[in-house]
């Protein structure tokens, strides 16, 4: 499959997810980062040129591409309390049958999780490569943003959950060394085993608490993110934004103001020009 081939399906699937997802009425907007998401910005550039829209970004890269294309950008934290995102869009590392995310391939998870819970619907949009039935599948390893501190500490603690070769993630540009965040954190990348599903642990596919070499993947997100020193891991399960608001109406004791981190649809551009969305009742 050739590069413009890919880049045709990113563009597809973007396209589509604008058409569904995006209201030109809309007051607030979260865009991720990466490649794909270039064609949703575009997507939304020809959608709209209401400039009442506020775009909340994921990142400098994010927040150039909005600038770039005469958007208007704010910063998360001028979000005022109790205001949403109508929708966020971003893209996905890999992405399973129940629609748990792997991000953070562009080691911008931890804003990207933020906007994600902030949104009501999150939408992600990928190419084909990413479209599997387990995470770490295709993709080979769990983005996990770390202290520079306690890197060692952490990559230790990672072994001892499983993972064989945690690594510090480098910089192949003109500075050598470990690549920085925006927050000025590192980067551990952890491979391991294909992860279950919650629905697979029911099937007894496996324990999925690692305690047989089979981790779930909210039982390993959970275990990732207790270790002191990780700011954050680029799974992204749980709730969807919609679910999370529901039980948020039913018990005013959970926090406010979050939607959930798990898509509400993903779009996956296909190698033969077509789009296949996944969304909780399935793919079409
Ligand atoms: O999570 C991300 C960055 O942290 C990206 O959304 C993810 O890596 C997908 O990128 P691309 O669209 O370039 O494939």
């Amino acid at each position: 499959m050739t590069d413009s081939a890919v880049e045709s399906a990113k563009r597809a699937a973007a396209q589509r997810a604008v058409r569904d997802h995006f209201d030109p009425s809309s007051t607030h907007v979260g865009i991720g980062s990466g490649t794909t998401i270039v064609y949703v910005v575009e997507a939304i550039k020809s959608a709209s040129t209401n400039p009442n829209i506020l775009f909340v970004p994921t990142g400098y890269q994010s927040r150039q591409l909005v600038i770039n294309a005469g958007l208007t950008p704010i910063s998360f934290d001028t979000l005022p309390d109790g205001v949403m995102l109508d929708v966020a869009f971003d893209g996905a590392d890999e992405v399973d049958a129940d629609l748990n995310c792997i991000k953070g391939g562009g080691a911008c998870l931890f804003q990207e999780k933020l906007v994600a819970e902030r949104a009501r619907k999150f939408v992600c949009v990928a190419d084909y490569r990413k479209r599997q039935d387990r995470l770490l599948t295709n993709w080979p390893t769990i983005p996990i943003e770390v202290a520079p501190l306690a890197q060692r500490k952490v990559v230790a603690a990672l072994k001892l959950l499983g993972s064989p070769s945690p690594s510090l993630r480098t910089t192949l540009l003109e500075k050598s060394g470990p690549l920085k965040t925006d927050q000025d954190f590192f980067i551990v990348d952890a491979p391991f085993e294909p992860l279950l599903t919650a629905k697979d642990v029911e099937a007894g596919k496996g324990k999925g608490d690692g305690t047989d070499g089979t981790w779930e993947v909210n039982a390993i997100s959970k275990a990732i993110k207790g270790l002191t020193g990780v700011l954050e891991v680029g799974i992204f399960a749980g709730q969807n934004g919609v679910d999370a608001q529901k039980s948020q109406a039913q018990d005013k004791t959970l926090s406010a103001v979050t939607g959930g981190q798990k898509p509400i649809a993903v779009y996956f551009g296909m190698a033969d020009g077509s789009v296949k969305v996944r969304t909780a009742e399935g793919e079409e």
